[in-house]
């Protein structure tokens, strides 16, 4: 279980930027509950997924895994219990290192180093199946440098070493939006189907109204820093696109403005 109770955030405090990017957010994920996130420019989604993993420190409230308290530690500590796939496919692997070392890397994630950093040939068989699943061939390719992959190849590798070691919970961060639709849709079928399989609990930021719809068991929108539309299992699966920017006309009294939302 995730569960963030009352966590607020301000950038840049007392100065002519300052930014209350989140507002007292409340929020429980159940294990397996596969939320997606909807919202504006500058609503805070991103900014939600950058506290659960602690890519920055919350101002106040707290962030609990389990059972465990996790708000003061450190994205390091956080990251053995915690997957995060960002936008950029540059971001999650290391280019210059090989499919195998990538995946070995992400197994050992929050593991001391010890001195043989050697990959056992269990493991290499490990990798292979775990490649082959994704259905992209790239198990044939496993010393291949991932600098050489696509796009849509390097963000898979990315899911699947966010997923290696089953995470407590897996944040998505609109990880689909850089690529082409064809891929994209192929990375989300990806998604969908680890996520199922592992029952992972899962955050995805989306800028495509649809796949919010389609994908996952819950949905949230949110609006200058704040959650303000939440729904789940049938009235979710019922939501139409028009539905959607109702809602948000609605509860913000404003128009829907995402310079990359994608509505169909
Ligand atoms: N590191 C930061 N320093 C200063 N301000 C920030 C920082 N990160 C986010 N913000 C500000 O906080 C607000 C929320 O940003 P966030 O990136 O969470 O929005 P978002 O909903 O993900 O938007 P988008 O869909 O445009 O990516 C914005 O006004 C943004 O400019």
């Amino acid at each position: 279980m995730l569960k963030i109770k009352n966590v607020s955030k301000t950038f840049n405090l007392g100065t002519i930027n300052e930014k209350k990017a989140l507002k007292n957010i409340n929020l429980t994920l159940e294990d397996g509950d596969f939320v997606t996130i909807i919202g504006g420019n500058g609503a805070g989604k991103s900014t939600l997924m950058n506290m659960v993993a602690g890519v920055y420190p919350i101002d106040c409230g707290h962030i609990y895994l389990d059972d465990d308290d996790i708000s003061l530690d450190p994205e390091y500590k956080r990251a053995s219990r915690i997957g995060h796939v960002f936008q950029d496919p540059m971001m999650g692997t290391a280019a210059d290192m090989s499919i195998q070392e990538n995946l070995a890397m992400a197994a050992r994630r929050g593991q001391r180093r010890g001195l043989s950093w050697g990959v056992k040939k269990s493991e290499l068989d490990d990798y292979k199946k775990e490649l082959k699943k994704l259905g992209l061939g790239l198990e044939t390719r496993m010393t291949s440098k991932v600098g050489l992959l696509s796009g849509g190849q390097r963000q898979a590798i990315t899911l699947l070493m966010a997923t290696l070691t089953k995470p407590k919970v897996l944040l998505l961060d609109e990880h689909t939006a850089a690529l082409d639709p064809a891929t994209s849709s192929k990375v989300l079928m990806l998604t969908n189907k680890i996520v199922d399989e592992m029952h992972l609990t899962t955050m995805m930021v989306t800028h495509n109204m649809q796949d919010a719809i389609d994908v996952g068991n819950r949905l949230i929108m949110m609006y200058d820093g704040q959650i303000i539309y939440d729904v789940k299992g049938e009235e979710k699966k019922k939501l139409t696109v028009n539905d959607l920017l109702k809602k948000f006309e609605e509860a913000s009294g404003s128009e829907f403005v995402n310079d990359r939302m994608l509505l169909g």
